[in-house]
């Protein structure tokens, strides 16, 4: 086994006093990548969230790296659902820059555009673009982040079958350097094979 990066131990998260799930141990090392699938309602997001430090939990522990404290747990993580924060009347250069400036990140906004599929759409507001090519934006954004952990829920959602390929190769990419990856997804990932798979149950 590589070196953990992220340690759960018998964990049980709930919601509103419904348990979702109870016991939950696992470990990712260093380039790996867990799928998490289950049917709606099962508490993939939950478990996602509750991996970034954004919900509560009940018994049990995460560790990223070591770190236990929900705070230090943030600052690790790359959490890509939608875009938060993105203003949809910004165009997706101002957007992109920003996202990269709150995490730190130092990369040139026009040139991940052009990665993407989306050279020519930089002063175009996302309020104007397709559901795939603000997701697009989103994929941008992961291009340039270098957290130990990505936490990545449905990713391929909304994406047409290229962007959906190219999303795997930003994984598989991410793996390769010795990032872990943990994916929420109800579908197999096209091009990527999972190092584990673990299915929550029946809410
Ligand atoms: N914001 C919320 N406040 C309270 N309860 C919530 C909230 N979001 C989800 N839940 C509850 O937690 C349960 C698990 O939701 P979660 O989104 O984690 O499931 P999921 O497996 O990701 O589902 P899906 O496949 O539909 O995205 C749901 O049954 C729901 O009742």
């Amino acid at each position: 086994m590589n070196v953990p990066i992220l340690s759960i131990n018998q964990l049980t998260v709930s919601r509103d006093d419904r348990c979702l799930f109870r016991d939950l141990s696992f470990v990712v090392g260093a380039g790996q990548l867990i799928q998490i699938e289950g049917p709606n309602g099962a508490g993939k997001s939950s478990l996602i969230r509750a991996i970034a430090g954004l919900l509560d939990t009940g018994a049990g522990s995460i560790a990223i790296q070591g770190q236990h404290d929900a705070d230090a747990r943030r600052d690790q993580v790359l959490l890509w659902t939608a875009l938060p924060g993105v203003k949809m009347r910004l165009d997706a250069r101002t957007n992109l820059a920003w996202l990269l400036n709150q995490r730190n990140e130092s990369a040139d906004p026009d040139g991940l555009l052009a990665k993407v599929g989306l050279a020519g759409w930089e002063d175009v507001p996302l309020g104007q673009m397709s559901t795939g090519q603000v997701r697009r934006v989103g994929m941008a954004a992961l291009l340039a982040s270098k957290k130990p952990l990505w936490l990545l829920d449905e990713p391929y959602n909304a994406l047409d079958i290229d962007a959906q390929t190219q999303l795997s190769s930003v994984i598989q990419g991410r793996l390769d350097q010795g990032g872990s990856v943990v994916l929420a997804s109800h579908h197999a990932a096209p091009g990527l094979s999972a190092d584990q798979q673990l299915r929550l149950g029946q809410p």
